[in-house]
């Protein structure tokens, strides 16, 4: 099977192209507003127009029009991403080699990939917008209520998240693992570790369903992400046995509609994510941007916060939205264990002129991990550092993140009124030791 739509291009056609020559710089005044946006190209459609774009050379109308749906007030280049499609299972074969290798070059040259969503992705997708849509519809006082004072899961307010220490406009439903209160964890006070606030059946289910189903995308790309590495099978997908995986179902204000709380125009801040890999779909409108690896911008969120990031300089790359992809970008663990090699995507969301829905899955190691880097794998940087030190502890570094974001939420607060970090650093909780070497 060909590993990248559609089948009349050549599979791993990006090799013959340089980065370039897929994108252009633009630069947004207000007036370009307002025009018909350019969703309802699908994943081939867009495929196509960069095959035909490369043949023309200068970018064509339909780069121009998604284009159009970047936020004003931003100068970025803008992505016309190669989109995959993943085999239904990953067995080793050439082809899965191939792609695996292809999906690495592209992580490692642009920061992020396109996979064309399955009918059934597109039809969860679409169920999980809508409960989305419903619920931010709802009263202040009916989200406010949906917290717990033991996981992070639940409604964050617009203005209530931080990065870098300024508020971020974006208003979100968190989802972490659904834990019973008379769950022995939940119990024995382990950080992190507490029941989902659903606010009712209607945003459950569909965000349940559409959560496996992305598990499965998740390891998948792992399986993939192995293969095109070099390293032995189960080198990533250990770590996600029992993966501590989780959801942020996101609404952006329009810019003319904030609370007065964050800065100007700005939905989240620059940043990196926390894990393996952020699987994320969005709707029309269009805000998120990325930064593409660069041997220059050196940075390690885990040893020193990498929020804010280059958030005003150059060098960001514009991700307009394509209907019937999901994006994936990597987070810090995939960095720490690559050396490198690959590493996160530091990323940033505008506010556009019209509000904006997105839900970004996070593929995660188990809370109890304790990763070590991989020895096969060399970004240069890291190596024989690395080798030295003890792992990272997955829990202990999702923890921080946490409390580090909501300094203010009554799970903080209660995190250390009880002193539950200190729980962090027990045996029990690092029960899932590094890989066996390869
Ligand atoms: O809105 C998006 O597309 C990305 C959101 C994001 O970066 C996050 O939730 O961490
Ligand atoms: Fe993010």
């Amino acid at each position: 099977m060909q590993s990248i739509l559609p089948r009349s291009i050549p599979v791993l056609g990006r090799q013959a192209l340089s980065g370039k020559a897929m994108l252009s710089t633009v630069t947004h005044g207000p007036g370009l507003f307002g025009i018909a946006m350019p969703f309802g190209f699908n994943a081939k459609t867009a495929q196509l127009t960069t095959l035909k774009s490369r043949e023309r050379g200068p970018p064509s109308s339909i780069d121009g029009c998604l284009a159009k749906t970047m936020p004003p007030g931003f100068k970025a280049q803008v992505a016309n991403l190669d989109t995959f499609k993943l085999p239904e299972r990953v067995t080793g074969t050439a082809g899965d080699v191939k792609l695996g290798q292809a999906l690495v070059r592209a992580w490692r040259q642009d920061g992020i990939v396109q996979i064309a969503m399955s009918d059934k992705h597109m039809s969860l997708w679409q169920d999980a917008k809508l409960a989305s849509r419903q619920f931010f519809r709802k009263q202040h006082s009916e989200k406010a209520v949906c917290v717990d004072s033991q996981s992070y899961a639940g409604y964050i307010a617009s203005g209530e998240e931080v990065t870098d220490g300024i508020a971020d406009y974006s208003e979100i439903f968190t989802i972490t693992r659904d834990l019973d209160p008379s769950d022995p964890r939940v119990r024995a006070k382990w950080p992190c570790h507490g029941p989902c606030p659903w606010p009712d059946v209607d945003m459950k289910e569909p965000m349940v369903r559409y959560n496996e189903s992305l598990g499965a995308e998740g390891e998948r790309l792992l399986q993939l992400a192995e293969l095109g590495l070099g390293v032995s099978p189960g080198s990533l997908t250990r770590y996600t046995r029992d993966g501590w995986h989780h959801t942020r179902v996101l609404r952006f204000p329009p810019r003319n509609a904030t609370n007065g709380k964050g800065k100007e125009g700005r939905g989240i801040g620059s940043h990196t994510d926390y894990g393996l890999l952020v699987i994320s779909a969005q709707d029309d409108v269009g805000g998120l941007f990325v930064r593409r690896p660069d041997q220059r911008e050196r940075f390690a969120n885990w040893e020193k916060s990498a929020a804010g990031l280059k958030e005003d300089d150059d060098g960001w790359i514009y991700i307009p939205p394509v209907e019937g992809v999901h994006t994936v970008i990597l987070g810090d663990m995939m960095q720490y264990l690559t050396n490198d090699f690959l590493t996160a995507t530091p990323h940033k969301v505008g506010l556009n002129t019209r509000e904006r829905f997105a839900l970004a899955y996070f593929h995660e190691p188990s809370f109890q991990a304790v990763l070590k880097p991989l020895d096969k794998v060399s970004g240069g940087m890291r190596l024989g550092r690395s080798k030295e030190q003890e792992g990272i502890h997955y829990g202990t570094h999702f923890t921080n993140m946490f409390m580090r974001n909501y300094p203010d939420r009554v799970t903080t607060k209660r995190l250390i009124a009880e002193d539950r970090y200190c729980l962090l650093s027990t045996p029990e909780m690092r029960t899932m030791g590094a890989a066996p070497a390869s």
